[in-house]
This record gives structure tokens, C-alpha cells and sequence, in this order.
């Protein structure tokens, strides 16, 4: 699955390439106003951060919420506290888009993730050239080669990377890349399953100096109070988000 995925977001960004070649969307990029701090917005606190996630609908659950107005969503996950917007912009399974992460940009003033499968330069180019302030590499979709290039140039164009681990193993090489934003998915990319447990089992890896987040998984204030246990600084969350109502929801997390 998760090469199947990182195929599709390949191929849709070459269809959307030959539309927009790589030199419109690279100057598109180049003029927006400077990304957000994330690191700053993401900094360890005495509370759990959050990361909101706008998420329609996913391979391992299916439709989860329509969300007709993903920015107004987004002004409400950034009133209720949350400290990033993660956009899933992938469209065949996701059914999410770079004109959401647009539109969220415009209505937010933290910092935006591109939640995608980023495999090649033009979609760096094009999470910029959206308004990203951060954009999400996944360790296992990767060779160590192509982690090295996407995160370098991610950073050149002043966003953040989150790299993204499911095993000690991946975390090791998140570490070897000298990544400041490390996630820790308790999903399984390849088979949905999930394990809320291996967050802590590798927090201990992640350096002293890098941000640690939590992804998945979260369906309660619970969930949240076990990875804070376990060293999150972060959760990332979608479901429970878009499923329940959004500021109570986030909130109750914040308090942990
Ligand atoms: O959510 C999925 O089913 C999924 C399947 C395959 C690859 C990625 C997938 N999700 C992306 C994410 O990492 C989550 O959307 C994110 O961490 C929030 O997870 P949750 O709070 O469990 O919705």
C-alpha cells in the first residue's frame, strides 16, 4: 500500500507538472513570504502540543468527515490551540489537495504541513509554492539517497521537515539525516495496523534536541496522557479531530 500510494502521488504530480512546469512552480515558491517557524511553534512546552490534522478520508478507514471548508476547519483547529495544521493533499485516497492547503494557508496564521507521499523535487517545489511551513518525509517510502536530497532542499527553501519513522531503525536514519522534527507513526503505512506502544519503545533514540511527535492513534485524552508519558511533545491527530467536535476535542488534549 504504501508504495502504491507514493506511486500515486508520483503520478498525479506529473500530471499536474505538465500543467505547471517546475520553473512556474519553483518562482511560485520563491515568492511567497517566508515559512513559519514550525520548530519555534512546536518547541517542547509543560503541555502536549498538537498538530490538527484536515482529513477527509483515508485507505485504512474510508470516509471519516466531508469537511466542505477545510479552512474553516483550520480557523478553528488554530482557535482551539493547535500549534500546526498537517493538510493531507493527496487525492486518491485522501481525497485532499494542494488548493486545500492553500486555502487553509490564507486562513491560519501557524505554521502548515504538506501531508502527502513527497517522493521528488517538484512536489517540494510545490508544497512551497502552496504556502506549506513544513513538509512530511517518510522514512520507509525512501532510499537514504533521496531522504538526504528532499530534506536538504526542503530546508533550503526555509520549511521543516517531519520525518516520519515506524521502526527503531527508521529513527535511526531520521537521526542520521539531522532531522529536528522526528514522528513516530504508530500506523503501520503497509498494514494499517496499529501500535500505540511503539512510540515509546523508541523515544529514547530521538535526540535530546530534536522535536518529538506522536502520530495516530489518538481517539481520546488517554491516548494523548500515554504518549506525554512516553516523551511526546507533540501529537499528531486527525481522526478524533474531524469525527468529534473539533475545539472541545483539541482542547481536552491541551490540557495534557
Ligand atoms: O490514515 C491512514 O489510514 C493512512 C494509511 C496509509 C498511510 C497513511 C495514513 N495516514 C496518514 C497519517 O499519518 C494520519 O493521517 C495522521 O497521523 C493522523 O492519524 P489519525 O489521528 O489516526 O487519524
Amino acid at each position: 500500500m504504501l508504495e502504491q500510494l507514493l506511486a500515486g502521488s508520483l503520478e498525479d504530480a506529473r500530471a499536474r507538472q505538465e500543467l505547471r512546469p517546475t520553473a512556474q512552480v519553483e518562482a511560485e515558491a520563491l515568492r511567497r513570504a517566508p515559512a513559519l517557524d514550525a520548530l519555534a511553534a512546536l518547541a517542547p512546552a509543560d503541555h502536549m502540543k498538537v498538530i490538527a490534522e484536515v482529513k477527509r478520508a483515508s485507505p485504512s478507514r474510508g470516509d471519516l468527515a466531508e469537511i466542505a471548508e477545510p479552512h474553516t476547519l483550520a480557523a478553528q483547529y488554530e482557535a482551539g490551540g493547535a500549534s500546526a495544521v498537517s493538510v493531507l493533499t493527496e487525492e486518491r485516497k485522501f481525497k485532499g489537495s494542494l488548493a486545500d492547503l492553500e486555502a487553509v494557508r490564507k486562513a491560519v496564521s501557524i505554521p502548515v504541513l504538506r501531508k502527502d507521499f513527497i517522493g521528488d523535487e517538484y512536489q517540494v517545489l510545490e508544497a512551497r509554492a502552496a504556502g506549506a511551513d513544513l513538509a512530511l518525509l517518510i522514512v520507509a517510502a525512501l532510499p537514504q539517497e533521496r531522504l538526504v536530497t528532499l530534506h536538504g532542499m526542503i530546508r533550503e527553501l526555509g520549511m521543516t521537515p517531519l520525518v516520519e519513522a515506524h521502526s527503531a531503525d527508521e529513527v535511526a536514519r531520521a537521526v542520521d539525516l539531522g532531522a529536528q522534527l522526528i514522528g513516530v507513526n504508530a500506523r503501520d503505512l503497509r498494514t494499517f495496523e496499529l501500535d500505540r506502544d511503539l512510540f515509546g519503545r523508541v523515544a529514547d533514540q530521538i535526540p535530546a534536541g530534536a522535536i518529538r511527535v506522536a502520530e495516530s492513534a489518538v481517539l481520546n485524552v488517554a491516548d494523548v496522557e500515554h504518549y506525554r508519558e512516553a516523551g511526546a511533545d507533540v501529537v499528531l491527530v486527525g481522526e478524533a479531530l474531524v469525527t468529534n467536535d473539533p475545539v472541545a476535542t483539541l482542547q481536552s488534549y491541551l490540557s495534557v
